[in-house]
């Protein structure tokens, strides 16, 4: 294979990121009917691309490479459950567990196979209602707690549930006692949540858990390994399934949502599942030009590649949606931070930048000062919900206020003698708004990215759905354990060594 077969359009895009140089994004705003242009709504959700810095002859460069890349057949392979995950020989099919949007008969059996689970969390969410269990506990951690935690978090108030959900993941025993803390064992029920059941940091908080709870009848667990959990004492009948056909950072949309439902109640997770699947019908069917995924998967390229940005901010004026950041962190992050193509041959082009975030307007008094006025310059997706959930008018107007005046300040600048107090502008950023935040909308919104992930790994020739890179920690770790049990254990590297002296000396 090409080390780059798209060489030529990644060539095309700097030499229109060169010619485009001098021209900054309030000069390119002016073009007539750009703001509307450069928008599209696609149910609960509106995305505005004006403030991006190309123009249409970029935009033309663009959406030729979609068009090399072929992004219709790329969606249309991973909805038909191909291999798109080669390294580990495995289809990715979150969008099986939300829509039935393939015939291919894997895509199909996977969707039945969503479907009965769903069925039995519907059970599982009914037999809990007639117990007098009050609070939920879901351990687990990266694709086994962002997306649970980000969705509760969001929509719990001002929607009450059954049950009160809490989430522990790190490591760290304070984080378990923090949590349990507060709670009544004879109350709470608990969900280790793991694909694999063999993750450290589960695993040793489930044993918290489960020696707190002092009953292991209110414990269940989620996992595609069945045996390992049985092993650890939950019997078959609590588990609920997983699929190696499904990555952990996409699986908030299977068994793995328990605790939305657990939160939220089984209507609230089902609208979830149908906001992220008219998000799924969108990508599929919509042409290039009017697909929302391809404008933001080609935007990324853009800033990424032609541009050359090396950081992206994601930024909530949402309050409800500051955990949105660390979600798509990891859904970004750990899909599309590789460095070699689908063949091991080094990638061409620079992948993933560095994804982070926060909720405004506290991020405008905190780290905002460094994108107006700081060297590098950090595109931003800015999220807003046009409907408010609270009495407060006037805290909304001011909040959207305060959004669209950074984002027409990171664009515009402002001229001043005094260089101190001078604006360079030019700072690229996206809109997307909700309509308001709900279970649909908030589906199609994390849909969006899943989707956009993706496209950007057809751009780059990469695999968006492994994730070797975060192997050699967990074994480093494992091998330091008996080291700090302060067991004889062979310690090679001579930093680690002095520092496992440090922290092991008697005080
Ligand atoms: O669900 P598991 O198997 O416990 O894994 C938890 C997380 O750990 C990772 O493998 C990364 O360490 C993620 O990809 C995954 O979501």
């Amino acid at each position: 294979m090409d080390a780059s077969p798209f060489k030529q359009h990644f060539e095309a895009l700097r030499a229109h990121a060169a010619r485009l140089a001098g021209t900054p994004i309030r000069v390119l705003a002016q073009t007539p009917a750009r703001a509307t242009d450069l928008a599209l709504r696609i149910g609960p959700l509106y995305a505005n691309f004006a403030r991006q810095r190309y123009d249409a002859a970029a935009i033309d460069a663009l959406f030729a490479l979609a068009d090399t890349a072929q992004f219709p057949e790329r969606v249309r392979d991973q909805f038909d459950g191909k291999r798109v995950n080669p390294t580990e020989d495995r289809a990715a099919l979150h969008t099986a567990l939300r829509s039935a949007l393939s015939d291919a008969p894997i895509a199909v059996a996977a969707h039945e196979e969503a479907q009965a689970a769903i069925t039995r969390m519907r059970r599982v969410v009914d037999a809990l209602q007639d117990t007098p269990v009050t609070d939920v506990v879901s351990i687990g951690i990266g694709g086994s707690d962002l997306g649970p935690r980000l969705v509760v978090d969001a929509l719990s108030p001002p929607r009450p549930g059954r049950f009160r959900v809490h989430f522990i993941s790190n490591v760290d025993g304070a984080a378990a006692q923090r949590v349990l803390a507060g709670l009544d064992p004879k109350r709470t029920a608990a969900i280790v949540v793991s694909k694999t059941f063999g993750t450290q940091e589960t695993l040793l908080n489930g044993g918290i858990v489960r020696e707190w709870l002092g009953d292991d009848s209110r414990l269940l667990a989620v996992t595609a390994n069945v045996a390992r959990a049985a092993e650890w004492g939950i019997p078959e009948a609590r588990i609920l399934p997983m699929w190696d056909w499904v990555g952990g950072r996409y699986s908030l949309w299977s068994a793995v949502g328990l605790p939305i439902a657990l939160a939220l109640g089984m209507p609230a997770f089902e609208a979830l599942l149908a906001g992220a699947g008219e998000m799924d019908a969108h990508v599929l069917q919509a042409a290039p030009r009017e697909n929302l995924v391809y404008w933001h998967a080609l935007t990324a390229i853009w800033n990424r590649n032609a541009l050359g940005y090396s950081t992206q901010g994601v930024f909530a004026y949402d309050d409800r949606l500051k955990l949105l950041p660390a979600h798509l962190q990891q859904v970004v992050m750990e899909s599309l931070g590789k460095s070699v193509r689908l063949d091991g041959s080094p990638v061409a082009e620079d992948t993933v930048p560095v994804w982070w975030g926060g909720a405004g307007t506290d991020v405008q008094h905190s780290f905002f000062q460094a994108l107006h006025q700081g060297t590098d310059v950090i595109p931003g997706d800015f999220v807003g919900t046009i409907q408010a959930d609270h009495p407060n008018r006037e805290s909304h107007r001011a909040l959207f206020a305060n959004l669209l005046a950074q984002t027409e300040a990171f664009a515009n600048g402002q001229d001043n003698d005094d260089p101190h107090r001078r604006y360079a502008g030019n700072r690229p950023s996206t809109m997307v708004l909700l309509d308001a935040l709900t279970p649909r909308s908030l589906g199609a919104l994390i849909a969006l990215y899943e989707h956009s992930v993706y496209l950007q790994s057809v751009a780059w020739g990469i695999n968006a759905f492994d994730q070797f890179g975060v192997e050699l920690g967990k074994q480093v770790a494992n091998s330091l354990l008996p080291a700090m049990r302060g067991q004889k254990a062979e310690v090679a590297d001579p930093v680690t060594r002095a520092l496992l002296d440090e922290i092991l000396r008697e005080r």
